[in-house]
């Protein structure tokens, strides 16, 4: 099974005030965080999701970028997780992680891709508490169409994708750290 570890890293940070990903926890920045969580675990290749105007500040060697065109860029998730898939034809299933969830683990990372492993559902996805997170979570290469219909309809939510997929939801705890996702500098303030 080839599984890809793609970071989500191209969005505009509003709520946060200045692209979030390049905040350090640890002595580490967030988007790297997502990435060492992934390759931990052997995926490859690893990927960043950005765009022109953030592509020269990441740091790492061992990453493809792809990188959104200028008129492409800030469309969200749903259309750069579609990016991704869609250059890359010889890969099974994509792990796709946000840039802004510092305390993301090898160990979940690890247990998802065991479930896809086994699978044969279109996506896997973790369910923390009741919420579903489909911004760390496996996509099969097979969605791809499922991306471009939303992307036809101009329905960028992700949620009204998984409506349309075979999907193996994993439960997590409510409290699990793995998830603690920054949206707002007041959410890094708080102390986790
Ligand atoms: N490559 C890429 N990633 C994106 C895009 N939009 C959002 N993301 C990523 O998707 C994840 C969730 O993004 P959000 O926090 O919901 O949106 P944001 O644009 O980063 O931040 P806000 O402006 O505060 O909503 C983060 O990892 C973002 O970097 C996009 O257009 N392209």
């Amino acid at each position: 099974m080839k599984t890809a570890g793609v970071v989500l890293a191209g969005g505009k940070s509003s709520r946060f005030g200045k692209p979030k990903m390049f905040e350090s926890h640890e002595g580490k920045a967030f988007y790297e965080h997502s990435l060492d969580a992934l390759k931990v675990n052997q995926l490859s290749p690893l990927v960043i999701s950005t765009n022109h105007e953030l592509v020269h500040r990441f740091e790492r060697e061992d990453v493809r970028l792809i990188v959104e065109e200028e008129s492409n860029s800030y469309q969200g998730p749903l259309y750069a997780i579609h990016n991704v898939i869609s250059k890359m034809d010889d890969t099974e299933w994509f792990f796709i992680l946000s840039c802004d969830i510092p305390y993301v683990t090898a160990e979940f990372v690890k247990e998802m891709v065991s479930f896809a492993e086994e699978s044969e559902a279109d996506a896997v996805v973790p369910v923390q508490g009741g919420r579903i997170q489909p911004l760390m979570a496996l996509y099969h290469k097979k969605t791809e169409t499922n991306f471009e219909k939303m992307l036809a309809a101009d329905d960028h939510k992700l949620v009204h994708l998984l409506n349309d997929l075979h999907v193996l939801t994993i439960p997590f705890a409510e409290d699990d750290p793995a998830f603690i996702n920054i949206n707002t500098a007041t959410d890094w303030n708080n102390d986790y």
